[in-house]
């Protein structure tokens, strides 16, 4: 059991306004009871670690120096933000983190007005740090935009369409680029090779900030030749640096862990008559706790752990993960075919492209956190005739729709899109649930969508993919394990657009598209025990729909229920057009689709997110026996022939 740690001074403060009360060398103390409570507290709860240890400096120094709420501070991603959470007045409910009804793991608007902008998908807190800034500005009124930026998450092309714009807000905004040199697994691409120079260049902050000093100290007229003498240094030392030549005043690099540089250095960015300004500061990813920096990811993700030790929860052994799954299967297809290739935007553990890319070092790619350019970078290599893989959670490919329509559907280009994190996903919630990719892509002309049902499916999917060369297709599978059946020794290449029928009965048909055809096994068992002849058919197949093994379906059962893991506009959709263009539903069927309610998934544990979602075993037997008690208008209820 985690003992709560001493936090004498912590215990003194529940809001940045008692923080400010302390004195300067008070704080360092604070800052180390701070940590000793994050650390506590995720091992209660587990979460995001690596990241909230490294900022707790950044996070005292932040609310210490600037005035928060009326000081608007965007968090990027915002999964480092418990140690801000703590300091804003929510340390009572830390140990609620990730939970039905608890915390959010990330920022959230709803949660605090000290939480100004939601958060969980990276790089735009400095798009929506600007618009605060620039509103404040319009509006007369003070308080700046303030957004705390990772390295890994200023790697998205987002934040440099955030900084081309943000003179506009002048000395508004400030953005504070905290280098840890760490995504989720190491960074990647020239801006963190840049980064790592800056932050090398030790002779260049001296020199910049004995220029700096000069511009202070001198009358305002000679301010400008310091100002010169300033841009001299930087361009001696360092060509300028990257920032600057979009306009911001680049500040650093500077220790993020020394309250002693990090106080002076955000008071005169705070009170700077000119910006915006980018305040560059180095930080190490699970500062202050062994466990975490020690390991590789520094702590990124952890499970329940044991404070003393940092050994995590291990989930009790069972069936591979589909994300395991996924990535021996493409191996094997990469041995097959010396075209196969494999994108990530900087996730390669969580889509198992880490293990792919051991095997397969030269194809396989990490762009970073770059959703849009992955997709558009493997339309290329598609066109000039590789096979790429794009393996991106389905949320985050999101952040790429545009460059699947524009770059890829209607280019009919082959790109293989390998969707993990499809469905709900449990304790990240809303901002991570992979709800809408069955809807946002089975409305593309020339796209294949196919869901696994399971394991063996996903290796069947993953090979239909590989050999696929008549456009986009797409394979979606979910978070989490398998179902423990055997896996394929040679994969089948599926017949585009066929289902299959998993059980024959004659009075209810269940249509299930992907891993709800386990809970439409069991519903069915329960409706024969009723007396309830059932059918439970795979579709394997979002698009194009196996239209003729629907319509054998709606026209021989009385009811017909389609279920899938995903939000209103998918499958459901898709067999109730057919059904209604085909004249199916003309003579009395009895038809229900049943799909994730229309709201944003909250965070819970997952199998709760599916009893509320209504899409288990007794949902689907409810929902066919409320159909056969309603009595359609005058049509006879009678069992089809
Ligand atoms: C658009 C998007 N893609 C991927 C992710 C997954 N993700 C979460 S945190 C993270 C790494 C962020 O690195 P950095 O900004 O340096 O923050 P650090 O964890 O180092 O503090 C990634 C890739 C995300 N949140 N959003
Ligand atoms: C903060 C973030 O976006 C990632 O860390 C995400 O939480 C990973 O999700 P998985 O745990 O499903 O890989
Ligand atoms: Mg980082």
């Amino acid at each position: 059991m985690n003992d709560r740690p001493s936090t004498p001074l912590l215990d003194q403060v529940v809001w940045p306004a008692d923080l400010r009360k302390l004195q300067p060398d008070q704080l360092r103390q604070l800052a180390d009871e701070l940590r000793q409570e994050v650390i506590s507290a995720v091992g209660v709860t587990g979460g995001h670690l690596g990241s909230g240890l490294g900022v707790v400096e950044l996070t005292t120094a932040i609310h210490y120096v600037f005035d928060t709420p009326n000081d608007k501070l965007v968090w990027d991603v915002g999964h480092q933000c418990y140690p801000h959470k703590i300091l804003t007045g929510r340390r009572d409910r830390i140990r609620t983190l990730r939970q039905g009804g608890g915390l959010s793991g990330f920022t959230k608007r709803a949660e605090s007005e000290f939480d100004p902008f939601g958060a969980a998908h990276s790089s735009t807190s400095i798009s929506a740090a600007l618009g605060f800034a620039v509103a404040n500005k319009m509006q007369g009124r003070p308080g700046k935009g303030i957004a705390v930026i990772g390295d890994g998450s200023m790697s998205a092309g987002m934040a440099y369409e955030a900084m081309n714009n943000a003179r506009e807000a002048g000395n508004r905004l400030i953005v504070i680029l905290n280098d840890n040199d760490m995504s989720i697994a190491p960074p990647v691409g020239g801006l963190s090779a840049y980064l790592a120079r800056l932050v090398s260049s030790r002779e260049f902050l001296g020199l910049r900030d004995l220029a700096k000093r000069l511009a202070r100290r001198l009358p305002r007229p000679l301010h400008n030749a310091a100002r010169k003498t300033d841009e001299f240094a930087r361009g001696m030392a360092m060509g300028g640096t990257l920032f600057e030549e979009l306009g911001f005043y680049y500040v650093g690099p500077i220790d993020g862990h020394n309250l002693d540089q990090l106080i002076p250095v955000l008071e005169n960015v705070r009170d700077a008559a000119e910006g915006p300004c980018l305040v560059h500061v180095v930080t190490q990813k699970g500062k202050g706790y062994a466990p975490a920096e020690a390991a590789a990811d520094k702590y990124h993700g952890v499970q329940k752990f044991d404070v003393i030790t940092g050994t995590q929860d291990k989930a009790p052994p069972g069936p591979p993960s589909y994300t395991g799954v996924f990535a021996k299967a493409l191996i094997a297809e990469a041995e097959r075919d010396p075209a196969v290739c494999a994108i990530t935007a900087a996730m390669p553990s969580g889509t198992g492209l880490d293990k792919f890319g051991a095997a397969f070092p030269d194809r396989t790619f990490d762009v970073g956190i770059a959703e849009q350019h992955a997709v558009t970078f493997a339309a290329g290599l598609a066109a000039q005739g590789m096979r790429p893989f794009c393996a991106i959670y389905s949320t985050f490919l999101q952040r790429a729709y545009d460059q699947v329509v524009h770059d890829v559907a209607i280019q009919n280009l082959p790109v293989r899109f390998a969707i993990d994190r499809a469905g709900l996903v449990g304790a990240d919630g809303s901002t991570h649930a992979g709800s809408f990719d069955v809807t946002y892509l089975s409305s593309l002309p020339n796209f294949v969508v196919m869901a696994a049902a399971d394991e063996a499916e996903l290796v069947h999917m993953v090979h239909t993919c590989a050999v696929h060369d008549d456009g986009p297709i797409a394979v979606r599978y979910p978070r989490g394990n398998g179902v423990g059946i055997a896996l394929p020794e040679t994969p089948e290449r599926l017949e585009i657009g066929k289902g299959r029928i998993v059980r024959e009965g004659r009075q209810v048909a269940i249509l299930s598209l992907g891993t709800r055809l386990e809970e439409a096994l069991k519903a069915a068992e329960v409706l024969e025990a009723k007396g309830l002849s059932t059918t439970v058919a795979d579709l394997r197949f979002a698009k194009p729909l196996d239209e003729a093994m629907i319509r054998r379906l709606l026209t021989t059962h009385e009811v017909a229920v389609t279920i899938e893991e995903g939000s209103i506009g998918g499958l459901g959709a898709h067999v109730l057009t057919m059904a209604s263009d085909q004249g199916l539903i003309d003579n009395g069927l009895k038809l229900r689709t049943m799909r994730l309610p229309d709201i944003f998934q909250d965070q819970d544990k997952p199998e709760k997110q599916y009893a509320d979602a209504r899409l288990d075993a007794e949902a689907i037997v409810d929902t066919v026996l409320t159909a056969l008690r309603h009595n359609s208008a005058g049509i006879g209820t009678e069992a089809r022939a």
